[in-house]
């Protein structure tokens, strides 16, 4: 692809990973228009090779957009979907590509409604980024995205060759969304406890941990995810080696009140559980608290 190809390509939720890809994409050259929710004149990325300003600004009126754009990155919460749908309008034309930077296993259902006849590629997004209270993101890992093996996703796989976020290719998009989604079922824990991954090395919650990856598992397989059992020890080193104090994002939506992603990460499970006849005793009792947690009452 040479510059004179680039893509004309919009940033719908400037956040902790939307900062990220707005990063690699200005590198690129392809600078992202940015819609989000609140007006900003740039964003900023710190990375370990210093720090990374995107131009703005973040725009905040759907209504201001004259032209669709080519491709769009959706990187707001699950739970702020539906309120981007003026977004979607105002940026896809016919042949505008939908990317979704979220968590969960559910993202064409939310976002196909939302931009009816237009490709949305799901993307798994690997890497923690948390923002700080001058907005400014922090990179705490290699930026890299997995994207389904379809054609719609070549040209976002080429735009973002040999920038700072990687980008792989699966065949069997199912079984590796499934993967990350029992990551972030787990991590879903701490929002309960309000500790970090350093809980995971007492023996009681590594003992409930592995549980719950057990149940995620029996439905992660019933739904045609083509997981091995080592999956389990695997998702639990992973918190356990990392440093105790790294969190996660539905952490930082309980320590700053906001809603947390309860049914796109958790509810998930025992909502395909009850569909396909797995039982869901831990999702039982993890989901109605994180959903308390969240939208209350109380
Ligand atoms: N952070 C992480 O480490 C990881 C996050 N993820 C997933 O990525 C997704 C995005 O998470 P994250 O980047 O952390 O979220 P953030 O909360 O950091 O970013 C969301 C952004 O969307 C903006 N926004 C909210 N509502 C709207 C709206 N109606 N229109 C336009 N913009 C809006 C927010 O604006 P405002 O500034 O006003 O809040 C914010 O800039 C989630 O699904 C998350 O689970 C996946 C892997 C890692
Ligand atoms: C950091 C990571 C990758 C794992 O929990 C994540 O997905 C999140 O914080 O939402």
């Amino acid at each position: 692809m040479t510059d004179r190809d680039l893509p004309r390509v919009a940033l719908i939720g400037p956040g902790a990973i939307g900062t990220t890809v707005a990063a690699a994409l200005h590198q690129r050259g392809a600078t992202p228009l940015l819609a989000g929710r609140t007006p900003r004149t740039e964003l900023r990325l710190d990375t370990s090779e210093g720090p990374v300003v995107v131009p703005g600004p973040v725009r905040t009126q759907p209504e201001d957009i004259r032209s669709p754009v080519d491709l769009v990155f959706l990187a707001v919460k699950a739970t702020q979907t539906a309120a981007t749908a003026a977004w979607l309008r105002a940026l896809c034309g016919p042949e505008t590509v939908v990317c979704v930077l979220q968590n969960g296993i559910e993202q064409e259902d939310a976002v196909a409604p939302l931009v009816p006849g237009r490709p949305v590629v799901p993307a798994v997004v690997w890497f923690p980024a948390v923002r700080g209270a001058d907005d400014t993101v922090r990179l705490l890992a290699e930026a890299r995205l997995t994207l389904p093996d379809v054609p719609t996703a070549a040209g976002i796989r080429d735009l973002l060759h040999g920038t700072r976020c990687a980008v792989d290719v699966t065949a069997d998009f199912r079984t590796i969304a499934w993967r990350k989604l029992l990551q972030n079922a787990v991590a879903g824990l701490m929002a309960l406890t309000g500790r970090r991954s350093g809980m995971f090395r007492r023996d009681d919650v590594g003992g409930l941990a592995r549980v719950y990856l057990e149940e995620g598992l029996a439905v992660a397989r019933a739904d045609g995810a083509n997981l091995d059992d080592t999956v389990i020890q695997q998702v639990l080193d992973g918190f356990r080696q990392v440093p105790a104090d790294r969190g996660t994002s539905i952490l930082a939506d309980r320590e700053a009140g906001h809603p947390l992603e309860w049914s796109a990460r958790n509810g998930v499970i025992q909502r395909k559980g009850r569909a396909l006849g797995v039982p869901t005793p831990v999702s039982d009792v993890v989901v109605p608290l994180l959903a308390a947690a969240s939208d209350g009452p109380g």
